[in-house]
């Protein structure tokens, strides 16, 4: 069926239009960095690429011309805890959107195409894009008449780390492009190495993107490396115990019986421990987050699963009992502590044993093609490089990964409270010189 995108809006691109909007619809005062940025090229019908940090603010690059251009935005989202999530909040501003519901409700075309008539924001598993015909067709229909405004592609590393092998949907979002010509395309990404955006960007086919970069580094974040010298559930027990006996934290384990095992060596020691994994039904899923939530449970001990959508603010400390797979996994996993802004610590116990089982289990990993073995063990290679590297500031490593920082400096310097491992070492290594110098 021929279509077209909708066309370009008369809209008042000037500041302070937009700021009146951040303000009268989204009550927030103030753009971050690069928001006011994306969002104009957003309503000027570019493609655009958003990268940031957990909670730097993406989702108002799409989410502010999406409700003030005309048609409908179809964002593309991994969850659907996080679509339910993303729909509640903006139904509380007063902004209509929308995802088809899982029962027969909404099985025929024409009646989904009368809802996306009545909203701004219909947000869908990329599962769901592919299975639903009602919908696609309905799409069609909304493209036909010019009101398909923008896909939007959240949290779009899982393109590179799940299309391969596991979501296949995520790998056939390219499609979107052939489908749907010249509709403009938005991609968030958590922090990713600039290998890993160039191949989002090719997957998706987007042309000429522009780019925004928000802040990832969160300055409150106190990273360190710690050897795992006892077995990791003693290791983690005794540091919780040491330092956060009461706070909410979270203990990332390898494998799911690891998680089980965790949390029940840590209630035997007296810590309120839950266990989350996808084998838990869901029902007992949403039950742990919630008691979590409530300061219920204080502790969960969770394979990956327990990820995005986790917006606890006072989260005070993420420990990975087992080496995460990869630099992108670890970013994103400790930026689920100190959303508050107040310090929290993020540990990783690391030793050679786990790196070489790691190592072992993706060689030997028959389900995976060579491409993909060949991608994961350089992911955890890179995991390596950070856990030996002792010397060099974390945060600076980290940075340096992602593309944040092309410098070798201490970034610690301006996080006093918040100093990571090595910069403290080198801070007392200096101290101790000083103090044998003024001896002599
Ligand atoms: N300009 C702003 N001023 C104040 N708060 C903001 C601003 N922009 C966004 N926020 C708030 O920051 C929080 C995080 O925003 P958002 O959900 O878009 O993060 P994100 O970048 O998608 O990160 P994540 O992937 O972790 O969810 C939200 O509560 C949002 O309301």
């Amino acid at each position: 069926m021929a279509g077209k995108p909708a066309g370009k809006c008369d809209f008042d691109l000037s500041p302070e239009n937009l700021k009146a909007k951040l303000s009268n619809t989204f009550r927030l005062q103030e753009f971050r960095v690069n928001q006011l940025e994306a969002i104009n090229a957003t309503i000027s019908n570019e493609n655009v690429f958003v990268v940031g940090g957990n909670g730097a603010g993406k989702s108002l690059c799409f989410q502010l011309p999406a409700c003030f251009t005309a048609g409908v935005t179809v964002v593309i989202s991994p969850l659907k805890s996080l679509i339910q999530d993303q729909i509640q909040k903006l139904t509380e501003l007063g902004i209509q959107a929308w995802t088809p519901p899982d029962d027969q409700g909404y099985s025929d075309a024409e009646s989904i195409y009368e809802q996306l008539l009545e909203i701004k924001l219909l947000y869908v598993t990329p599962e769901k894009m592919r299975m639903s015909d009602p919908l696609i067709e309905a799409l069609h229909n909304l493209f036909a008449n010019g009101l398909l405004a923008r896909f939007v592609i959240d949290e779009a590393q899982c393109i590179i780390e799940w299309g391969g092998d596991f979501r296949r949907a995520y790998g056939t979002l390219n499609e979107l492009q052939q489908d749907f010509p010249r509709v403009p395309m938005t991609a968030l990404s958590g922090p990713v190495a600039p290998h890993i955006k160039e191949g989002i960007l090719n997957q998706l086919q987007m042309t000429n993107p522009k780019e925004f970069t928000m802040s990832f580094n969160q300055t409150n974040l106190k990273y360190a490396v710690k050897p795992k010298t006892l077995d990791g559930e003693t290791d983690c027990i005794t540091w919780i115990k040491e330092h956060y006996p009461h706070d909410s934290g979270i203990v990332y384990c390898w494998k799911k019986h690891y998680c089980d095992q965790m949390a029940k060596t840590m209630k035997e020691a007296g810590l309120l421990a839950c266990s989350y994994h996808s084998d838990k039904t869901e029902e007992y899923r949403k039950s742990v987050h919630n008691k979590w939530k409530e300061n219920k449970c204080q502790v969960i001990c969770a394979t990956v699963a327990f990820g995005m959508g986790i917006h606890k603010p006072d989260v005070r400390y993420v420990i990975h009992s087992f080496l995460p797979k990869s630099m992108e996994r670890y970013q994103r996993e400790t930026g689920r502590t100190g959303r508050d802004g107040n310090v929290s610590h993020c540990i990783l116990f690391y030793s050679e044993e786990d790196y070489s089982e790691l190592h072992d289990v993706i060689s030997d990993d028959k389900s995976l093609t060579e491409d993909s073995k060949k991608r994961e063990l350089d992911n955890l290679n890179r995991v390596l490089q950070y856990c030996s590297n002792g010397k060099v500031c974390r945060r600076t490593q980290l940075l340096s990964y992602f593309g944040g920082v092309k410098t070798e400096a201490d970034l610690c310097e301006e996080n006093a409270k918040a100093i990571c491992d090595n910069c403290e070492s080198a801070n007392m290594m200096n101290v101790k010189e000083e103090g044998e110098g003024e001896m002599t």
